[in-house]
């Protein structure tokens, strides 16, 4: 892009709570026409197997996103100048129909990425993750995939179907989409079907870091573990916002005692700030069990954090 990027609203002399909410108060796509990040929601819960209201999440981390500041010390950058990034709004899924919607999600992302964009997504429940690797993969080939859950995501139906928020990872590892070199699960945690759902789950090609790995080694420790997996792969990062402890993340809709803070994910989030990270989603936002925004303020930090690692990338590639 010639010119340079449309920033976020100037919250200095427009109070940050007027006016309709973008992610971070940037500008709408269909203002600046293209865009290098495209941030887009997907309000469907359909696919949930507890609690809904995951279809809620989007706007909400988007009313959480209005205290976000246009410089990220935590990785020397401001995002939202270095690359155009752009709120491209929702994509209207059905939501009784789960297989047009995964169809529908997979159209509307091919299109995003197609005019060049790579993609922050605010889900949704986890269902979503499957049509976003289909997409990803069409452009990049099997993509390495970071998985950050308090679940495993790889089991293989729930009531006979086959896409779930429970199962979005087997579908994509069964359809070739995934680069089974590197593929990790990071936050696990919390009771399973059976021992069999880790037997399956190894073979699949994961590995597995779980939420005590990462109190017990720490998040530099783990980062640069994961880094050396991933190398210089095309790499997408899932990020299922119960992944956090529930005093970090109430609001969601299957929480498991035990998980990572907040500050954990980020510090994690930020020592993969050198791999080439082509999209990423944070799902699983349910507002309707936040409290005082507790969950959509961090879900809106990660987006953050996956957002500032892209937009640096772009910047570099273009300074080349
Ligand atoms: N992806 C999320 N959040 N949850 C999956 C839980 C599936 C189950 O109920 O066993
Ligand atoms: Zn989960
Ligand atoms: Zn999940």
């Amino acid at each position: 892009m010639s010119t340079q990027p449309r920033g976020p609203v100037d919250s200095s002399r427009i109070p940050r709570y007027a006016g309709p909410a973008t992610f971070a108060r940037l500008p709408r796509l269909d203002e600046v026409g293209s865009a290098d990040v495209a941030v887009v929601g997907v309000p469907f819960d359909s696919g949930v197997s507890y609690r809904p209201g995951a279809r809620f999440g989007g706007n909400a981390i988007r009313e959480a996103s209005r205290l976000l500041r246009p410089y990220n010390p935590a990785q020397d950058a401001s995002p939202f100048a270095l690359a155009q990034v752009a709120d491209a709004g929702d994509i209207a899924v059905n939501p009784f129909n789960i297989n047009e919607a995964v169809e529908t999600v997979e159209a509307a992302a091919d299109e995003l990425l197609g005019n060049g964009s790579r993609l922050m997504t605010l889900g949704g429940d986890h269902t979503i993750a499957l049509p976003l690797l289909r997409s990803v993969a069409k452009k990049h080939g099997p993509v390495a995939l970071l998985h950050f859950d308090a679940h495993l995501d790889t089991w293989d139906t729930y009531f006979g179907a086959e896409y779930t928020h429970g199962t979005p990872f087997r579908r994509a590892v069964e359809e070739g989409i995934l680069d089974t070199e590197a593929l990790s699960h990071v936050g696990t945690r919390g009771p399973l079907y059976g021992k069999q759902d880790l037997d399956d789950d190894a073979k699949m090609g994961f590995g597995i870091v779980t939420s005590a790995d990462v109190y017990r080694r720490g998040a530099d420790e783990v980062a640069d573990q994961l880094r050396q997996r991933i190398g210089d792969r095309p790499l997408y990062i899932s990020i299922d916002i119960d992944v956090l402890d529930p005093a970090h993340a109430p609001g969601t809709g299957t929480p498991e005692a035990g998980g990572m803070t907040s500050r954990e994910l980020l510090e994690i989030i930020r020592g993969l700030s050198s791999c080439n990270l082509v999209s990423a989603d944070v799902v699983e936002v349910a507002p309707a069990y936040d409290h005082a925004e507790i969950t959509s303020v961090a879900a809106s930090h990660t987006a953050y954090e996956l957002t500032t690692i892209m937009s640096r990338q772009i910047a570099a590639a273009k300074a080349k």
